[in-house]
């Protein structure tokens, strides 16, 4: 089954194609992240079979389904993290290496460098960038400035409580500029205050720089919130069940979620999800 709102033929003439880095391969406009015929097995478990996506440009996508159907399998394999038996994955028709892409691990504790102040954490990824050091340091201000942090950045990551930590992680994803930022479940494991912080400093430099985003979550209500895209996903072997767009005003809070939108569309999730979990 299909995601998103245009059905892009499986293979098209090369005259179609939208001048690419691959040339000659079609994809849909708006679309960023374009999926076709994806295959994954664990053993002789089908996790994924014959599955398309369109994944938006610059918009954030959360990913929610029935346990074990394969969330984090699939962005990882988006993100070029775990090989795909078949099937084709590109980025505005490039592969995953020759995108930027910046990932947030939901175990923050084992993400970054203990020997390592966390500034120096965060601005780690830059130095592959090729940069001056004077453009270098520009876009940690920037960063910084936009996280609004009120913990010492000076201090090594064991020093910070866990939401500080991945408050870094999530500033390090970021500090190359991805095109695509991946998340998996990256509140999880954080107290209400670190997430409700968290989910709006992310929601503004997410939506400010038009980063095109892959969220997963366990939770619906955080699900929705973020989104502007809510892709449901069913069982295995998992297909899209449906994509629910929400288009809220931003920034969104807790106040949100008591919206007659929000309770809309998150209800709608709802009911799609008992389903497939019925079935
Ligand atoms: N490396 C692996 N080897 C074998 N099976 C795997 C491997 N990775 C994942 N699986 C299996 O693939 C299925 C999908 O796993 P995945 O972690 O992607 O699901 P998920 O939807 O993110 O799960 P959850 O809801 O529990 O977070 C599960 O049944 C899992 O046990």
């Amino acid at each position: 089954m299909r995601a998103m709102d245009v059905s892009p033929p499986r293979t098209t003439p090369a005259a179609e194609g939208t001048g690419t880095a691959a040339g000659h391969r079609w994809f849909a406009p708006g679309t960023h992240i374009t999926i076709r015929g994806l295959t994954k097995r664990f053993g002789d478990a089908a996790v994924y079979e014959d599955f398309d996506l369109d994944i938006p440009h610059g918009r954030i996508t959360s990913v929610f389904g029935p346990n074990g159907c394969g969330k984090s399998t699939l962005i990882n394999m988006i993100a070029g993290l775990i090989p795909i038996d078949r099937g084709e994955i590109l980025f505005d028709g490039k592969t995953a290496r020759e995108t930027r892409i910046g990932y947030v691990f939901q175990n923050y504790r084992e993400a970054m460098f203990p020997w390592m102040r966390t500034i120096d954490n965060i601005a780690y990824p830059l130095q592959y960038l090729g940069l001056s050091k004077a453009e270098r340091e520009a876009r940690m201000d920037r960063l910084v400035a936009s996280f609004d942090v009120k913990f010492d950045l000076n201090r090594f990551p064991y020093e910070l409580s866990g939401g500080q930590q991945q408050t870094a992680s999530i500033m390090r994803a970021l500090a190359p500029g991805p095109e695509v930022l991946f998340l998996d479940e990256p509140f999880s494991a954080l107290d209400f205050e670190m997430v409700m912080f968290l989910r709006e400093r992310l929601q503004k430099v997410l939506v400010g720089r038009k980063v095109t985003t892959l969220l997963v979550s366990h939770d619906l209500d955080e699900a929705v919130l973020l989104a502007d895209h809510v892709l449901l996903l069913t069982k295995r072997p998992t297909q899209v069940a449906d994509n629910l767009p929400f288009d809220a005003p931003r920034p969104r809070t807790a106040a949100t979620t008591v919206s007659p939108e929000f309770i809309d569309v998150k209800t709608r999730a709802l009911e799609i999800f008992q389903r497939e979990v019925r079935k």
